[in-house]
């Protein structure tokens, strides 16, 4: 059997960083002056393992801050690692920070020879490779402008046909892609689909799954520092999916490469923090708190709804991290009044990431505040661009529930398969109902959650119709 040759080779990887509550400290500490401890030591990657064979194409996920653009300007040699080994078999070619490597007085082309020298190659060679760059990156007169007068998106076509027409053998993309416009995003998948023909090693973050569970043989997941796993694209989605609604948890642990726990990670990452454990798994525990303070519209209600004499309700107080909009747009008379709302997977386990195809359901619980007489529950979903896609209710579907007395508390739930393409979408949730001939709006959650639907095959337009295709010789 041939041996899979390595590309990169990591282990045993840290980066920590100093973190000074006042900048005096670190001038103190800087001058070799301090008697004491005056920082606090923040991992941003914490004893990670990863091997990466060549002719794979790699893809990291994690939220934010989990150290994914750590790990790659690590391997780059962009930043130096505080202890562990990173070794790299090959001539890499990064897609870093957007401008990360160029002069932003240059104009197109003298960049594309700075860049290019700095990866190692003559003059002569990049005269030879200069047209497939600027025919890549298509920017047209611009590549006589200075960069600084750049939109990110023609940055972004500038930076990648160096990137990938210089012929490397590793290529490094950090979520750059997504600022390009879909046609050069296509074009760059193509190219990835080429290297990966000729053998080449990818490796790329993004927090685009689609992308993720489309191109990549293999994914790592990362989580405040640590690697919580890797594996097929679609296990480590299905994990993220997990870390995302704080309810990561893996089976087996063990040696090494196994999956941590909540519990391990929390416990490692409060140890570097000073010692107490956050219970809070997404990361900046204050953050997170700011959060669902901010954005908790629950939560406000509650004191509304005690203010004005009601019985203070239990609500699940939802975050950001699960999915619910900040900014949902919200009103009603309240008689009665929608609590919590959540999404489940085909496994009953609570997500805002579906994949095409999967079943899905939406639950929806409502507090009936005072008698309401036939309330109609509805669910509607909008894509980006505020376009309702589709949606439905408790009428229409014939579902009636009568005569729901206060003091009720209910749960609505919409099963369906996802039928829609992949994307990002918004959910509004409503109570209406007719009290005699008027009709009223007791409680609306205008785009209150978002649902992200992964695809690896998206069919033309908003939905896809699930044909059966046949194409037979006659
Ligand atoms: N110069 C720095 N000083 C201190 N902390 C830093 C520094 N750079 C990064 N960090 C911290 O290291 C952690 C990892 O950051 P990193 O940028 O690698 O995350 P990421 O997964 O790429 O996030 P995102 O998805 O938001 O791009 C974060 O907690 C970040 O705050």
């Amino acid at each position: 059997m041939e041996e899979r040759q390595l590309a990169i080779h990591v282990e045993g990887l840290n980066k920590v960083y100093k973190l000074y509550d006042h900048n005096r400290d670190r001038l103190v500490d800087s001058l070799g002056l301090a008697r004491k401890k005056r920082y606090r030591e923040h991992y941003a990657l914490r004893n990670v393992d990863l091997d990466i064979y060549q002719g794979e194409c790699v893809g990291i996920i994690g939220t934010n801050g989990s150290g994914k653009s750590t790990i790659l300007k690590i391997i780059t040699g962009v930043l130096n690692e505080t202890d562990g080994v990173v070794a790299v078999n090959g001539r890499i070619s990064a897609l870093l920070e957007l401008g990360a490597g160029f002069n932003m007085e240059y104009n197109g082309i003298e960049n594309v020879y700075l860049n290019g020298t700095m990866i190692g190659f003559s003059e002569k060679e990049i005269d030879e490779k200069l047209q497939d760059i600027l025919d890549f990156a298509d920017i047209g007169e611009y590549v006589y402008q200075p960069v600084k007068t750049y939109s990110s998106g023609m940055f972004v076509r500038l930076a990648f046909a160096v990137a990938i027409n210089i012929d490397p053998e590793i290529l490094i993309v950090d979520e750059a892609l997504s600022v390009g416009d879909v046609f050069f995003q296509a074009k760059c998948y193509h190219k990835f689909e080429e290297f990966k023909k000729q053998g080449k090693t990818i490796l790329f973050v993004s927090h685009d799954l689609s992308a993720i569970s489309k191109y990549c043989d293999r994914a790592v997941l990362l989580n405040q520092g640590v690697k919580l796993g890797e594996g097929s694209p679609k296990e480590m989605i299905d994990a993220y999916k997990r870390v995302l609604v704080g309810q990561y948890e893996m089976p087996e642990t063990g040696g090494k490469g196994g999956l941590l726990q909540d519990k391990d990670i929390r416990a490692a990452a409060a140890k570097a923090d000073g010692g107490t454990v956050n219970e809070n798994v997404f990361g900046n525990g204050s953050a997170q708190e700011n959060n669902s303070k901010e954005n908790n519209s629950a939560e406000n209600e509650a004191s509304a709804s005690e203010k004005s004499g009601r019985t203070a309700l239990k609500k699940h107080p939802r975050t950001q991290a699960q999915g619910v909009n900040p900014q949902a747009l919200e009103y009603g008379t309240k008689e009665a009044e929608i609590i919590d709302y959540y999404v489940t997977d085909g496994n009953g386990v609570e997500t805002t990431t579906i994949l095409k195809g999967d079943p899905f359901t939406m639950h929806m619980r409502v507090h009936i505040h005072e008698d309401v007489p036939a309330p109609i529950f509805a669910l509607s979903i909008k894509n980006i661009k505020g376009v309702e896609i589709t949606g439905t209710n408790t009428m229409v579907e014939r579902a009636f529930l009568e005569g729901v007395k206060a003091g009720e508390e209910l749960e609505i739930t919409f099963s369906q398969k996802v039928r829609l393409q992949g994307g990002d979408y918004l959910l509004s949730l409503g109570v209406t109902g007719y009290k005699g001939d008027s009709f009223t709006v007791y409680h609306r959650l205008y785009d209150i959650m978002n649902l992200t639907v992964i695809s690896d095959r998206d069919t033309v337009g908003y939905f896809d119709m699930e044909s059966d295709v046949k194409v037979a010789r006659l």
